[in-house]
């Protein structure tokens, strides 16, 4: 019996472009995962290793970014019936390719910050102790309440840099003074009181003030490092909300490196972008307030930086 080669396609699959368009102070971001198959003349590749007819899915990577570069990314048909085209046109051996585009919603958080869709979570740990009492009333020592979030995903695609930073042998990382700045925060907060005046009401209101606070500092600060941003929310969180009394934060680094597109005779002005999932910078911080000295006065609002934990 003859053992033959069945159906087979190949391609790069899970493109991460991000494309920012720089036309003025208000960017537009567009965030795509782009798949690539091709299929057509391919069995010689498969029986004797010759790769004549390949055309390599690194190279069909490239194409992904520098058409983004070239002709924008557009709605995700079109830029994948120009891709697709491109393919089955100018490689001989492929006689059918096919291009699946997911598309990644951001909202508009201000002119050049953006928040991804639907990933957030709100999070919330209680402790009873019974040395504290577990009635309503009982609200003493042991008893705690940590509100919080996951999965808020947010992104400046201006106002970060990083440069001026400790450079040992091993160090590679060009400084930069433009750079997409993107993070999932993942953020817990402790309240003054377990029982507060309001029940319901003070939850929800506590929540929402505490998560703009978070949202704007990331908006509003010129970002010389992450770690600077993890402060800078931290902080605007315990000035604005004087019922928390500390923060706790864990930033990961949503990389997202300029792509070089020279080889193609192109320029890359801070528009096109692979998004990196790992591995990643992983920044964590607890913003506190410093316990009160008797008789002394509090600093400007008591804010300082605490351990991790
Ligand atoms: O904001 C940053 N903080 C770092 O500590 C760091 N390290 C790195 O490689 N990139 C960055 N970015």
């Amino acid at each position: 019996m003859a053992i033959v080669l069945g159906a087979n396609q190949y391609g790069k699959a899970e493109v991460r472009l991000v494309r920012v368009r720089r036309d003025g102070p208000r960017h537009e971001l567009r965030d795509l995962t782009v798949s690539v198959a091709l299929a057509g003349d391919l069995a010689e590749v498969h029986s004797s290793g010759d790769n004549a007819h390949v055309l390599p899915t690194d190279s069909q990577k490239n194409t992904v970014y520098a058409f983004a570069r070239e002709h924008g990314v557009g709605q995700v048909e079109e830029f994948g019936l120009l891709l697709a085209r491109h393919f089955v046109r100018t490689v001989p051996a492929i006689t059918r390719a096919r291009v699946t585009l997911t598309e990644h919603g951001w909202q508009r958080l201000g002119p050049h910050s953006f928040q991804r869709d639907g990933t957030e979570s709100r999070v919330a740990t209680v402790t009873v102790d019974a040395a504290g009492g577990v009635d309503a009333d009982g609200d003493g020592t042991g008893s705690s309440v940590e509100s919080g979030l996951t999965g808020l995903v947010l992104l400046n695609s201006t106002d970060s840099e990083f440069r001026g930073y400790l450079k040992d042998q091993y160090t590679t990382l060009p400084e930069t003074d433009d750079r997409i700045l993107a993070t999932a925060v993942e953020a817990y907060w402790r309240h003054g009181e377990v029982e507060p005046a309001g029940g319901g009401k003070y939850w929800a209101e506590s929540y929402a003030g505490v998560r703009a606070a978070l949202v704007g500092a990331f908006v509003d600060t010129y970002s010389r490092s992450l770690q600077q941003t993890l402060y800078a929310m931290g902080h605007r969180v315990l000035v604005e909300r004087p019922e928390i009394t500390q923060v706790r934060l864990a930033l990961p680094n949503r990389h997202h490196l300029l792509v070089d597109l020279s080889p193609f005779g192109l320029d890359n002005p801070g528009e096109v972008f692979v998004a990196t999932d790992r591995p990643y910078g992983l920044i964590e911080g607890t913003v506190t307030r410093e316990p009160d000295v008797a008789g002394t006065a509090p600093d400007d609002d008591g804010a300082t930086t605490g351990g991790i934990g």
